[in-house]
């Protein structure tokens, strides 16, 4: 049988070390705060918004909800949240019906206040290490790592997606922590093999119940960062749910990767918040 690895506790030592950073500025005379913009009405940006809105409650963090129609106004908004010392860190919930406003808007977020990691800016810094806050969901997975005290060092990884915004910065989180990455694609033949071989495996190709039993082998610490509603409500993973009868470590969904992310946003908000200067 499997051994689930939730989120929550992982969430809540997150929290409680925010929370004490977040009463430390406050007395500096400054209140950490975040704004997320939302374009329309995507369920799952109003999922994470609103878990995002209570993780941020949790951590004594200020929200600025800007909620837009369309993208028409978004140049404006972005710069106005470039320009306001009272906002610390800005998410745009992603992805945008118009892809060109989505990219001229990660032109324009500030790096220094993007911490969801979307702005070119935030990538680069990801690839050279140098500044830069990474993508909160790939975060996520090496915190969950961290937590369980699975040290990548040394360790074969498999990474199952290449999205800019959880595969590839996922994997190059991984190789700064010198563990050896392969990164399949839709382009990879033989995923199963190459993902039995590894001891840490992170699904993120965003495909429902994608990685079968036969990717998977004893001992094995196993990621799934897909979130899809199933036909009957239910939330199910990239990971198929006959994996929970196998003897690895496995975070389940729901109460898994994405219960992390929130409070990865909040870190990320934090630590942007104390790299300003009074
Ligand atoms: N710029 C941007 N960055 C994102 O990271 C981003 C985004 N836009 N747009 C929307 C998607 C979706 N997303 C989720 C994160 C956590 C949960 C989450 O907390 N899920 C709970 C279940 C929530 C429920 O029960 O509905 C869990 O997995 O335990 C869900 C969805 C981040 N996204």
């Amino acid at each position: 049988m499997a051994e689930f690895l939730p989120g929550a506790p992982v969430a809540e030592r997150l929290t409680q070390d925010l929370k004490a950073r977040s009463d430390a500025l406050r007395q500096r005379g400054v209140v950490p705060t975040l704004a997320i913009i939302r374009v329309g009405r995507d369920p799952g940006g109003l999922a994470y918004e609103k878990g995002a809105a209570s993780r941020c409650a949790k951590c004594g963090i200020d929200l600025r909800r800007i909620p837009l129609d369309d993208a028409a106004s978004l140049p404006e908004v972005i710069r106005s949240v470039n320009d306001d010392p009272a906002i610390h860190g800005c998410l745009l919930l992603r992805p945008l019906a118009d892809k060109a406003a989505e990219e001229a808007a990660g032109r324009l977020l500030s790096p220094d206040k993007d911490v969801d990691g979307m702005t070119p800016g935030s990538l680069a810094g990801l690839l050279t290490g140098r500044g830069g806050f990474a993508p909160c969901t790939a975060q996520a997975c090496l915190e969950l790592l961290d937590y369980y005290g699975v040290d990548p060092a040394g360790r074969r990884a498999v990474v199952i997606g290449r999205s800019l915004v959880v595969g590839q910065p996922a994997a190059l989180l991984l190789q700064r922590r010198n563990a050896t990455v392969t990164v399949c694609h839709t382009g990879t033949r033989h995923i199963p093999a190459l993902s039995r071989d590894a001891d840490i495996v992170i699904a993120a190709a965003g495909r429902p119940g994608l990685i079968t039993v036969d990717c998977l082998r004893p001992g094995q610490t196993v990621l799934d960062v897909g979130v899809h509603p199933g036909p009957d409500g239910t939330l199910c993973g990239d990971v198929a749910a006959e994996a929970a009868g196998l003897d690895v470590a496995l975070t389940p969904v729901p109460g898994g990767v994405g219960s992390v992310t929130s409070a990865v946003l909040c870190k990320h908000t934090i630590q942007a918040a104390e790299n300003t200067r009074l």
